[in-house]
Formats: C-alpha cells, structure tokens, sequence
C-alpha cells in the first residue's frame, strides 16, 4: 500500500463532469489499496476570471482581499470534488489550506510556506477517507489567507507530499507528462520519460508552467518522487526523481522555515508541542519509528474534539509505524542518470511574461550596477537576464540592461526613474514585447558547438537576438515576442527533439 498524493490543476477540473472523471480516477486509486490525499487547484480559468473581475472594479486591489478571492476558487473546487468521491462511496473530507496546515508567510500573493501541520489530514487518511485539499493557499501567523503565487497548488501538493513522507505526488494535468517543448506551441514535441530535478528545475525557472518551480524545488529538496502526467489518459508520465531521499517526514506539531527548510517533526505521542530548531526538523524514518509502544497504537479518544478519526497522536504512532516500512521497501522509478547516455539537450521552455527595461548612459564606475540594483530589489522585483555593454569609447557611459516579470516591471521602473538623479543615467527605455527561448540540457557540459548549434538555427530563421544568457545547463535568449513560437520550433527541429510520429495531445485547458 502507498501514500499517493494527487494534485489536479484547473484544467482538469474545468468542469462537474471533469470532477466526475477525477473522481472515478480518486476512487479507483483508492480502491487499489493506496491512502490518497488530493490536491486541487480552481476550476478551469477561474483564477484569471477572478483577477478579471477584480481589476474591473479598482486598478489597486488590497493584496490582503486579493488572497481572500482568490483562494475561493480552490475552496469551491475542494468541496465539489469531495462531494463527487463521495457519491462514488469512497468517503471524502474537503480542507482549506489553513485547515490542511499549510502554514505561510505573510508576503500575500506570493507567500513561502513556513511550515506545514497536516494533522486533520493524517487523520482523515487514517480513517480511510481520502483528504481532498485546497491548492495554492495557506495562512498566515495573524490567521489571514495567503496566496502561493501563480500555479502554486503544485507546491501545496509537494509540501504534503514531504509532510506525509508519501510514496509520490502525482501532477494531474492536460498533457501526457513534461515534453521537449509545450505541446501548444511544438506539435512534434516528445514526452520526456524521466528528468532530473535539476533540468526540471531550469525548465520550470524559464516558463514550463506545467511545473511550479517551487514544487520542483522543494521535491528536490526533500526528495519527493514527482509524476507528471495526465488527468485525462493512463499513460505513463514524466517521472522527476534523483533517487535521493533525505530521510521520512511525518504529521508534525512543528515547524520551521519550510522553504528554507521543511519542518516535520513529530511529538511525542501526548506531550505538548515544542518549536524544532532547523537542525532538528528532519526526523529519518529510523528514528522517527524509534520509541513507539504498541499501546500508543490503540487510538483512544479525540482530545481535540475534531471529527476527523483517532487523535493525533494515536495517528501519528499508526502513521510513523506505517511511513518506516514504506521507507524500507519503496520501490524507485530509474532516475535519468542512470541512462547510460542522457540527451545532449533535454528541452526548451519559453516564457512570455518578462519585460526587458534598459538604463542608457550609465556612469561606467565601479559601484553602478550595485547601485541600480540595490533600488530594484528594493521593489521586490526578480531579475532575470542582466546585460551590461561595453562602455563607448570616450564617453564613460554604458548600457545595462535587464529581465524582470511583467507584474514587477512598473515598481522597478518607477523606483528607477526617481532614483536617476543619484544613478546619474541619461534615459531609461522599456520594451514589455519580448519572449525568451531557453534550451536546456545536462549534456551541454561536455559536449561544444550547443551554443553555435543555437544561434545558426535561429539565425536560418530569421529571428534577431537581443540578449543572451547562459547557465552550465542552459543558454537563454530574449527575441521579439512577435518571433518566440517560430524560434522555439526552429530551435526544437535542429537539435533533432521532433518526433517522428506525434506523439504530443493537449487535452483540454486553454492555454490561458
Ligand atoms: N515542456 C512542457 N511540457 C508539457 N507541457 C508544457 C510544457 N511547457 C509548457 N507546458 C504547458 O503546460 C500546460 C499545463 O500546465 P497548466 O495549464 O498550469 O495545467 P494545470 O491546469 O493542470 O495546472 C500544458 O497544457 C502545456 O501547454
Ligand atoms: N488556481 C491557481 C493555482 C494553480 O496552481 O492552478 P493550476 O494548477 O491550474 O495551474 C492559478 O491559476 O494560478
């Protein structure tokens, strides 16, 4: 028996009769005797149909508000989809993300995960229930509700994952698994079958929304099994997984730093909850299944009055017992390296909602780009690309130049602008028309010629560069948004990444 978690993004619950289907899928890993908790994101394009609204009504909606909305619509989703197990007769408990302990920081609309206290879970799936979550949501220390950021009900399944020491989190989606290219965009793409964490990683960095970069991150992190794969066909996925694993993680009463360092401890069954340093957050299954007396197994009442099952700690005794046997004999998916040769170039990701601003006539001394980016990430904008040219002969004044996400380019730009005086440049340009390509592989590290393989392919194109970047894994490049699709094909067709029967359906979802 395993611990599945499952997380369905919105276009797999675009509708009841997708929640029937997702259901019937909920069941029938159920009933083949696993312990399923479910993750589940807002119905179909429901998210972007809230922002709609609120940015109808006022152009400076309260962040605080904003998370309300928005995490409503994994709350109608939670509830439905609970409602549809059960008719299945399977039963089924729907939790917020504050009631599934997903606790955050306060930074509203992006907020990082601090800990997670998934007890009301554990006890739900101790009583045979499935436990059906809300993604993209936590709380935070004054109680509000917090948003995780765009796509961040694939961290919320992660983080319970880790939480839960599950066998794998599965990611439900509208595609068969990762492909060499977004589907939508390179009808020849190929599915990738397996993928180490760290290209994932720069995939996912560099737009490949059907990961949460984030949740790749944090299964890296805690060596969680990842398979992506759809909601809609039985294939096999992609399977993300180094074949590491750093120890169990069980229902904690503690927590610390999660995304610094996930928080699962378990108390002693009947003493009182105690903060866990960092160092002692991680409890490996062969010391968290030390200590356990068979008697504590016998679930006795519910002290805290919840109707979830047996108390905490009868769940967590069952539940430690259950995770360090798991542990012992979980069977592994191959992790790519242990291919006897992985591909020179694994995928390309391309990414539209970057915006490109350029300072002209920055003093050429030392201290300037200190200086300008200081002020930018005082903004709380993240910086992509940085460009600086070489000064013009004479003049003392160079170019810098820079990426930076669309929803953060107006406060940077503005805290730029009234910093010019003290940067001393001449004019600041901004161009929101970009889109960047970035392909990326493993193999580039040893083998040359990648980056003239590259540029010759985009240059028989047509298509122009304006910046460039690279990492040991990946080269990036910033072309007109106007010319990405056509760039990424091309660039997809000469490394020999087409496939020589389609192989890439996009189920559903828009796009959006
Ligand atoms: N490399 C890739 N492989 C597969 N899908 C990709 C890739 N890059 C981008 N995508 C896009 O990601 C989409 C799935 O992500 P998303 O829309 O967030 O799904 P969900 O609604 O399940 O959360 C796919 O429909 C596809 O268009
Ligand atoms: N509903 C949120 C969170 C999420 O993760 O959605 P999805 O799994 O559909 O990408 C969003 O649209 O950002």
């Amino acid at each position: 028996m395993a611990l599945v978690v499952q997380k369905y993004g919105g276009s797999s619950v675009s509708d009841v009769d997708a929640m029937r289907r997702v259901a019937r899928r909920i069941v029938a890993t159920r009933k083949a005797g696993n312990t399923v908790v479910v993750v589940v994101s807002a119905m179909g394009d429901t998210t972007d149909e809230l922002l709609d609204q609120a940015a109808a009504l006022t152009s400076d909606a309260p962040a605080r508000e904003m998370d309300i909305l928005l995490s409503a619509g994994e709350r109608i989703s939670m509830a439905l989809l609970a409602m549809a197990v059960g008719e299945l007769g399977v039963p089924a408990r729907a939790y917020t993300g504050a009631q599934a302990g997903v606790l955050t920081d306060s930074k509203y609309g992006k907020a990082s995960i601090v800990g997670v206290l998934p007890e009301r879970v554990a006890r739900s799936i101790q009583t045979g229930a499935v436990a059906i979550v809300a993604g993209f949501q936590g709380i935070n220390e004054v109680e509000d509700t917090t948003t995780l950021g765009r796509g961040g009900s694939d961290t919320t399944a992660v983080a319970l994952a880790a939480a839960l020491n599950a066998d794998v989190c599965e990611i439900y989606t509208d595609v068969d698994g990762l492909f060499t290219a977004d589907p939508r965009i390179v009808p020849t793409a190929k599915r990738i079958e397996s993928l180490s964490s760290e290209e994932t990683l720069e995939l996912a960095a560099h737009g490949a929304k059907i990961l949460h970069l984030r949740a790749v991150e944090y299964a890296r992190r805690f060596g969680v099994p990842l398979h992506v794969r759809s909601s809609f066909s039985d294939k096999t996925g992609t399977w993300i997984y180094d074949g590491r694993r750093q120890g169990a993680f069980v229902p904690s009463v503690v927590a610390t730093q999660l995304d610094d360092v996930v928080a699962a401890d378990i108390a002693t069954p009947g003493s009182p909850a105690t903060p866990a340093s960092p160092a002692s957050a991680i409890t490996p299954a062969s010391s968290a299944s030390q200590g356990n007396s068979p008697a504590a197994a016998a679930p006795p009442s519910n002290p805290a009055g919840l109707d979830d099952g047996p108390s905490a700690a009868a769940v967590d005794t069952a539940h430690r017992n259950a995770i360090a046997a798991r542990a012992q004999a979980r069977p592994r998916p191959s992790a790519k390296e242990d291919h006897v040769e992985a591909p020179v170039i694994s995928g390309i990701a391309h990414d539209r909602s970057q915006d490109k601003i350029t300072l002209v006539g920055v003093p050429d001394v030392p201290g300037a780009a200190a200086r300008i980016f200081a002020i930018v990430a005082g903004t709380d904008a993240n910086i992509d690309m940085i460009v600086q040219d070489v000064s013009a002969e004479g003049t003392g004044l160079t170019n810098i130049s820079f990426t930076c996400p669309s929803g953060d380019s107006a406060t940077a730009r503005a805290a730029l602008e009234s910093a010019r005086e003290e940067l001393g440049f001449r004019s600041l340009h901004f161009n929101p028309d970009i889109g960047i390509l970035s392909l990326v592989g493993a193999g580039m590290r040893s083998n040359p010629g990648v980056s003239a393989r590259l540029f010759g392919a985009l240059s028989e194109a047509g298509v122009n560069i304006h910046m460039i970047s690279t990492s040991e894994i990946r080269i990036s490049v910033v072309v007109d948004d106007a010319a990405l699709d056509e760039a990424v094909r091309a660039v997809h067709s000469a490394f020999g990444l087409d496939a020589q029967a389609a192989e890439a359906v996009v189920y559903g979802g828009t796009g959006r």
